[in-house]
């Protein structure tokens, strides 16, 4: 079993950054790869995994600590799992209210019953940037994309993401209880008892 006090954190995203910290405690410190650098890695890989180990690995070797990476995205049924690995590129790099727009606009007059999505995260740790044994965990978060955005909280998607547990958008969640109840909590909860954690 790992003892890890310190992680490198191998993302720019800090709204993973918040929640991923929040589920961690204070058992592990995780300090974000900006600290380090400000260029972020060509996300090249073809899957979650794939993009998840480049980025750990990359923050290994940039910060020489063990790093975790999160990929993660939203993968709509109507769109054939679009946009997935490019989630954060789908409007071209314009940001997360671009996306957003475009999501509902690709939706458009869709019926309610065929508007399912799932929220993907995948996280990978590795222990250096040779590391040939990254830790992986993935977590699912099925729910469906409304037909305007709702909510403050949250980031990216959330306010598109109807919770069908909860009757509200991800972005109406408290933060705690999205914790609870995210692809990333769901992820996290994996991670945590790989590392000995709980
Ligand atoms: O690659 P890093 O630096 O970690 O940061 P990023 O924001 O580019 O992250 P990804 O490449 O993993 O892309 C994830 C996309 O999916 C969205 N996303 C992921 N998790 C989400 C969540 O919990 N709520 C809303 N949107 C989310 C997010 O806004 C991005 O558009
Ligand atoms: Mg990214």
């Amino acid at each position: 079993m790992m003892n890890i006090k310190q992680l490198v954190l191998a993302s720019h995203n800090a709204g993973k950054l918040k929640e991923l910290q929040a589920m961690l405690g204070d058992s592990v410190q995780l300090r974000s790869i900006g600290e380090w650098s400000k260029v972020e890695p060509e996300e090249t890989g073809l899957s979650f995994v794939e993009n998840a180990i480049l980025k750990a690995r990359n923050a290994a070797r940039i910060s020489g600590l063990p790093a975790l990476a999160d990929d993660s995205g939203l993968a709509v049924d109507f769109l054939g799992g679009a946009p997935g690995i490019y989630s954060a590129r789908y409007a071209d790099g314009k940001g997360d209210a671009a996306n957003n727009a475009k999501l509902l606009d690709a939706l458009k007059d869709v019926p309610e019953a065929e508007r399912g999505a799932q929220f993907v995260c995948v996280l990978a740790l590795v222990r250096h940037a040779d590391d040939p044994l990254p830790i992986l965990c993935e977590g699912l978060w099925h729910g469906r994309i409304l037909t305007a955005a709702s909510g403050e909280h949250g980031f990216g998607y959330d306010p598109l993401f109807w919770v069908p547990e909860r009757n509200v958008s991800s972005a109406e969640l408290s933060p705690a209880d999205k914790n609870q109840i995210s692809h990333r909590a769901r992820a996290m909860v994996l991670l945590r008892q790989r590392l000995g954690l709980q």
